[in-house]
């Protein structure tokens, strides 16, 4: 892989890949002293060996700064740490205060909004990075932003970004939504998937662990764990060891290294398996709003068929019930029990489906989004490449009814319209912003 495209897969990678291009140029340094030393006089060497050393010594400071989003010096000014304080500054008695991961993705944004608004203090962070328009991404900012939400700009890889975060806020709930998302993408760039769901998974659980006092810890794993599994509707019980894709590793993966943070640090963990959320500032990269975007634009849409010709169905979910079900999580996660990197007692280990238990097939997607947009789309109907995705998935959400109040409300006609108003309103109908 080229330099440049390390750059372009992680945006803000730590910094073993700069630092090893730094030492290559300490390298080919040592390889030009040797032949100057032979041939050159003192003088001229001396020179030479000085220029040399600043010109290696820059290049190596600018490739470290390059590791991380943003300078620490930014981190550490006052009018950065008071917003981060402000933003954090709980108005309700009894209220949270939640450091929000992926704050500028579209669970995060609709999340971090629910819980200001009902007087929580919300600290977001998120990377920026470019798996869709960055763009969609910073129009959600400025929609936290005007709600009185700061996002920090940084990664869940950064330890030192965490660890500042920490220090100044006493979250009492990290809610991680930062991860690589979409299944079929795991094909394309597979350590993306590494990076974020599971390197950075660990280090931010390092960060809370460490935090005192511990936060509770609720994060989005998701349906995709429940793999080839064909007993349904899925129940939280059933089996998850046959992953169809890498993103569904890492997120099992993801459900297995919380448990360790459980078991070790006392940490109270919520995994969240989402079911294909879907709704307003959605994701570009999904079925239902690139259909979309291709449909007002007249250009074919690729529609996925399973085997002997059977519909793929998913158990779509709007995006307010995923919300309730996120606030409902964080307001009954029981406390973490550790301090210092010491387990006090057993803290709670939960994971729950947030489904909308009604599956829908992709053909009836296509053709509600047709009743929406009042345009007919140009199908391409392909049988389902093996690339990672599963023929249908279907939630009970018993569990999470039961222990966290959780009931969708959303159906999928409903919830579309609500889609399509937003897309139109964002977008235009002649789409003139990027998507
Ligand atoms: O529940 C999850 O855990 C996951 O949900 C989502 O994955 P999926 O359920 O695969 O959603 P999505 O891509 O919208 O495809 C929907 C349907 O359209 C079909 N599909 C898709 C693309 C296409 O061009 N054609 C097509 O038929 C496709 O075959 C599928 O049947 C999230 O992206 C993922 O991040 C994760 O959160």
């Amino acid at each position: 892989m080229r330099s440049s495209e390390v750059d372009y897969v992680f945006p803000s990678t730590p910094g073993k890949i700069k630092i090893e291009r730094a030492h290559k140029v300490n390298r080919q340094f040592h390889r030009c002293l040797g032949i100057f030393a032979s041939t050159s006089s003192t003088m001229f060497f001396w020179v030479l060996f000085v220029i040399v050393l600043t010109a290696s010594y820059i290049s190596f400071v600018n490739s470290g700064s390059r590791c991380f989003s943003s300078p620490a010096s930014v981190y550490d000014g006052v009018e950065w740490q008071k917003r981060v304080r402000t933003s954090a500054q709980i108005h309700r008695s009894n209220g949270l205060s939640v450091l929000v991961t992926g704050a500028a993705g579209f669970v995060g944004t609709h999340v971090s909004i629910a819980l200001k608004r009902r007087g929580d203090g919300v600290v977001g962070l998120d990377n920026f990075n470019n798996y869709y328009d960055p763009s969609l991404k910073k129009a959600r900012k400025a929609l936290l932003n005007s709600n009185g939400i700061f996002v920090v700009e940084g990664d869940i890889n950064d330890a030192r970004i965490l660890a500042k975060l920490f220090d100044i806020v006493a979250f009492t709930h990290v809610m991680h939504l930062a991860a690589q998302a979409g299944v079929r993408y795991a094909i394309q760039n597979p350590h993306s998937y590494v990076h974020s769901n599971i390197a950075g998974l660990v280090t931010l659980l390092e960060a809370s662990k460490s935090a005192d006092p511990q936060p509770a810890f609720v994060w989005a794993s998701s349906s995709s764990v429940y793999g080839l599994n064909t007993k349904v509707p899925f129940s939280e019980s059933d089996r998850t060891d046959r992953p169809a894709s890498l993103y569904a590793a890492t997120k099992k993966a993801g459900e297995e290294i919380t448990h360790t943070y459980n078991h070790i640090y006392g940490l109270s963990i919520t995994g969240l398996r989402f079911f294909t959320v879907y709704g307003p500032w959605g994701r570009p990269d999904m079925a239902y709003f690139s259909f979309t975007r291709n449909i007002l634009q007249g250009k074919p849409i690729t529609v996925y068929r399973g085997k002997n010709g059977v519909d793929l169905a998913r158990d779509f979910t709007y995006i307010d019930d995923i919300v309730k079900g996120c606030l409902g999580s964080l307001d009954t996660s029981g406390k973490s029990t550790g301090s210092g990197g010491k387990k006090r007692g057993s803290a709670p280990y939960r994971i729950f489906n947030l489904g909308n238990t009604s599956p829908v097939t992709v053909p009836t997607l296509v053709s509600i989004l047709e009743k929406h947009l009042k345009a007919e789309a140009k199908k391409n109907i392909v049988e389902m490449p093996g690339n990672g995705d599963v023929p249908f998935t279907h939630a009970n959400v018993s569990l999470a009814r039961k222990e966290i109040g959780y009931k969708p409300t959303t159906d999928l006609e409903t919830g579309l319209k609500k889609f399509v108003r937003w897309y139109l309103s964002y977008y235009g109908y002649n789409q003139d912003k990027p998507v």
